[in-house]
């Protein structure tokens, strides 16, 4: 019996798709904010979560359980910082209650790029970002895709600004599991979902959009061209980069011992260790 956890935006459904269906009779799927999968998967309600990438630099004894992934090579849409002063003014910030990744990664670049250290505060997700009392507010997830017109000074994609600054893809969420959970057959299951997904991608946007105040295409094209459902070389390399960005700024509370070896039995594990 293995209980498992996707975010519950719309970038997760091509990893999803099918995934039901796909598990055991004894085997659960819920959906949540990545922030909230973060703290379910540390507590121990959760065994498999598609956690923040953060999040897996701060567990201990954590294993990236397949190479399918949340990640973006260029401007992602649904990660936005909108500011209303230049950015390099920024004195206070508002981060998004869902993000645990995009919090830590906007911190790296700020710092990286302008040598900011904003004060930080929350903002709910019954707030919107309008009525918070900050210079900027990061937000992520379906209430990022369109932000309010004629507010802001400045408005960056943050996949965007981070894969132009360091060269590097972003990885913002991964299938990970908690030390002592048998994970065999899981690593199958959650590739063949994420490669169904992708093929079916067409589908799904169609079955999704409308709700959303989205065109089939604008979906599909999310899907397709801002998001990247696959940990590669490239990715790995960026996910090094954003670990030691972190460390650097003290975002890493607990030593980082997330190790991505393969559990027992599984043998087909195509990740590698991050450090
Ligand atoms: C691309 C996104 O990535 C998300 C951002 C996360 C974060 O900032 O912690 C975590 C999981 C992803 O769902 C998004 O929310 O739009």
């Amino acid at each position: 019996m293995t209980r498992l956890g996707a975010v519950s935006y719309l970038n997760t459904k091509p990893l999803i798709h099918g995934l039901k269906e796909a598990l055991g009779p004894g085997d659960s799927l819920t959906l949540n904010l990545p922030s909230r999968l973060a703290s379910q998967l540390r507590s121990g309600e959760l065994d498999v979560a598609l956690i923040p990438s953060v999040e897996y630099f701060r567990g201990d004894g954590y294993q990236i359980v397949s190479d399918a992934a949340i990640a973006c090579r260029g401007p992602v849409w649904s990660v936005r910082l909108v500011s209303r002063v230049p950015v390099k003014n920024i004195r206070r910030l508002a981060l998004d209650e869902g993000s645990r990744t995009s919090a830590a990664m906007v911190r790296v670049l700020l710092w990286q790029m302008y040598g900011l250290k904003p004060q930080t505060t929350v903002l709910s997700m019954e707030q919107s970002p309008e009525s918070v009392d900050a210079d900027a507010v990061l937000i992520i997830g379906d209430r990022a895709m369109h932000p309010e017109r004629g507010i802001y000074n400045e408005i960056w994609d943050l996949g965007d600004r981070w894969c132009r600054y360091t060269e590097t893809p972003f990885v913002f969420a991964m299938w990970v599991a908690r030390p002592g959970i048998n994970t065999e057959g899981l690593v199958d299951i959650l590739q063949r979902c994420r490669d169904g997904g992708v093929e079916a991608m067409e589908s799904i946007a169609q079955t999704h959009a409308a709700a959303h105040g989205l065109t089939n295409e604008d979906l599909y094209r999310y899907f397709a061209e801002n998001l990247h459902f696959q940990l590669g070389n490239a990715e790995l390399e960026g996910l090094r980069r954003f670990r030691e960005g972190c460390a650097s700024l003290g975002l890493l509370d607990t030593k980082t011992t997330g190790s991505t070896q393969p559990t027992p039995g599984s043998t087909q594990q195509t990740t590698e260790r991050i450090d």
